[in-house]
């Protein structure tokens, strides 16, 4: 099963000649030409309708003609008389296909004979120019603002030039059940447009018109929806169509290609809920995240050892022809890469002492390239020394990379590429595995690197979170596979000073703001690492005041967290403990926590995190 791809151009940022090529390299099959795009563009109809032949992008649709069924006599002149003038357009821009919004109109009248009429006689127009329109129910109609209505009026006016357009979000945020689909006939339904969106009570139009988003980057259940329409046997144009602030604020390359593979995406939600075949393999599981990779020069690298060995790790192995070390202790692998050439070296040049790439633990090598090259996302390939073991990675955040380790590159790497003991790894370790891992990005990004993820991996998403930093909010998501193995938290900022937006200046880009390690006892971790001498983040007193009064712990155990600098939070019976470091070169920080079946990440400490986190922050400049 393949979708045709098509994408409106209101869905992205520029001029309309910008966003035709960046259509056209996403690889898209189509476009809807938004008419405000066209009305500012400086190129003719006619020109626009010779780039996109050139471009070997096909004019799927002209958007969007408002407000003519069911109007008083002498308005309905002139909207037929409106009509007739695009006609001609559409002929310069070489599409056969008008949509028509349900009537918004204070004037429409609520009278079905009336529309029929008008339809039947927009319909014998139409097809005397060569032409058709797709009628859609927008959810803010005045009187048809659902399918069902939308395709009981086109079924029984029965013209050939009259059809259906179906756009997921009308139907979706009106939770018009998508069974409704099955009595459409696929020959009546002209274009199905496709958007997503986060569930938000809010009124039809502005949700519409300022939260629209791409398939698996909001809460709308699409797959099912997708799925109804395919078994009705529609194989026409599946044509995103996203309103979005953010998206127009953002790069129209890097949308357009979002939004490709947010259908490539769809398309394969979909063909699985049909069982048919898809064009890719399912979605990666990760098992965990094998290890972690700091790029440092020499002195960074010392840095980076203090902290570590605070934390109870212990350099474990020395790469056998790079100056590269591993340090580990329980799951946990830290790689710290000091080479003068190659990626970690390019990524300390521009970044600083930082994380530049992540292994994740996959259970089918293969597999996993293979979905992510049907994804569009792209692969990373440097020099391989002789006898080197190459791990196959994927670009990700920041151009870090995402390494894909099965079982036998596992196996290959930590035996074959250090073989150099250099200490044994710690007895009883204080750290057992990799909790989550906290990746900063701009907040425009954001939908982008989620959709990512869920592409990508079987990785569910948790809700937004809004987190007040002391210099403004922070939006906080995650993505975590069902038993928590692998957990990735995105965060970003509109607020200039804010945490979040300083590390994306100071870093020079998006990148790990930090890492969280699980402890089994995050008191001992505390203790050893403070007798260790390593720099805590200070949580004050009032905190464990409001704390006492909260949950009425134990005078003992809250003065020793109090001690320690420990944050705590409860839901239900399950607990939560969580300490911080001080950031290493004010860039990337640790924090430990301890999970009692506790399965958030501490959002009611955040707010105080980041208070105390910006006493170091510099002066206003
Ligand atoms: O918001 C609107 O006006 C609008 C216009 C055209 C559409 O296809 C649509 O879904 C919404
Ligand atoms: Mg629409």
């Amino acid at each position: 099963m393949t979708f045709k791809t098509s994408i409106a151009t209101v869905s992205i940022s520029g001029a309309l000649s910008d966003k035709l090529r960046a259509i056209a390299e996403a690889g898209y099959g189509g476009a809807e030409i938004f008419e405000n795009d066209l009305l500012s563009a400086p190129e003719s109809a006619r020109e626009i309708g010779a780039m996109m032949r050139e471009l070997g992008v096909e004019c799927t649709m002209f958007q969007p003609f408002r407000d003519l069924e069911g109007l008083p006599d002498d308005l309905r002149a002139r909207a037929f008389e409106r009509m007739k003038r695009k006609f001609e357009v559409m002929e310069q821009l070489g599409t056969d296909l008008v949509l028509l919004c349900s009537n918004c109109s204070p004037h429409a009248m609520d009278d079905r004979q009336r529309m029929l009429d008008d339809l039947h006689e927009l319909g014998e127009m139409a097809a005397a120019h060569g032409k058709r329109v797709g009628y859609e129910a927008l959810a803010w109609g005045r009187h048809v603002a659902d399918h069902r209505d939308s395709w009981a009026l086109v079924r029984d006016v029965d013209h050939p030039a009259i059809g259906l357009v179906l756009d997921g979000f009308h139907s979706l945020a009106r939770r018009i059940p998508s069974a409704s689909i099955g009595d459409i006939r696929p020959e009546k339904l002209f274009i199905v447009q496709v958007a997503d969106a986060p569930m938000l009570d809010m009124d039809y139009l502005n949700w519409s018109r300022h939260f629209r988003c791409m398939p698996g980057q909001g809460d709308f259940p699409l797959a099912e929806w997708a799925a109804a329409i395919a078994r009705t046997g529609y194989d026409g144009w599946w044509s995103l169509e996203i309103f979005n602030d953010r998206f127009r604020a953002s790069s129209a390359h890097q949308v357009a290609r979002d939004g490709h593979r947010s259908l490539r995406l769809l398309e394969d939600q979909a063909a699985r809920l049909l069982k048919r075949p898809s064009p890719m393999p399912p979605r990666i599981a990760p098992k965990g995240v094998e290890f972690i990779e700091f790029a440092a020069s020499h002195e960074e690298a010392e840095d980076f050892a203090r902290v570590f060995r605070a934390l109870g790790f212990a350099p474990v192995g020395r790469h056998r022809s790079k100056d590269v070390t591993r340090w580990a202790q329980g799951q946990i692998n830290l790689v710290v890469n000091s080479e003068p050439e190659g990626l970690a070296h390019s990524f300390d040049m521009v970044h600083g002492g930082s994380v530049c790439a992540i292994g994740l633990a996959v259970p089918d090598q293969q597999a996993a390239l293979d979905r992510a090259q049907a994804l569009d996302i792209p692969r990373f390939a440097q020099p391989v020394g002789p006898d080197e073991w190459e791990i196959p990675s994927l670009r990700g955040v920041g151009g870090s990379l995402l390494y894909l380790v099965d079982a036998d590159t596992r196996a290959a790497m930590w035996a074959d590429e250090f073989p150099r003991a250099v200490e044994p790894a710690p007895a009883k370790p204080l750290l057992s595995r990799v909790d989550h891992i906290a990746q900063t990005m701009q907040y425009e990004e954001m939908l982008s690197w989620l959709l990512y993820y869920h592409a990508l991996l079987d990785v569910k998403k948790t809700p937004q979170l809004e987190i007040a930093d002391p210099m403004g909010l922070v939006y906080s998501q995650a993505v975590e596979t069902a038993d928590g193995a692998l957990r990735f938290t995105l965060n970003g900022s509109m607020a200039v000073q804010s945490l979040s937006s300083r590390f994306i200046q100071a870093y020079f880009g998006a990148g790990v703001q930090h890492i969280a390690f699980a402890s089994e006892d995050v008191f001992a971790t505390a203790q050893a690492a403070a007798d260790a001498g390593l720099p805590m983040l200070d949580i004050g007193p009032n905190y464990y005041e409001d704390l006492e009064a909260k949950y009425a712990l134990d005078p003992d155990l809250l003065a020793r967290m109090e001690r320690l600098n420990i944050l705590y939070d409860r839901d239900g019976d399950a607990e939560y403990f969580q300490f911080y470091t001080r950031a290493v070169a004010k860039r990337v920080f640790f924090e430990v926590v301890e999970r009692r079946g506790y399965d958030g990440y501490g959002a009611v400490n955040a707010p105080i995190r980041l208070n105390a986190q910006a006493k170091y922050r510099d002066p206003l400049v």
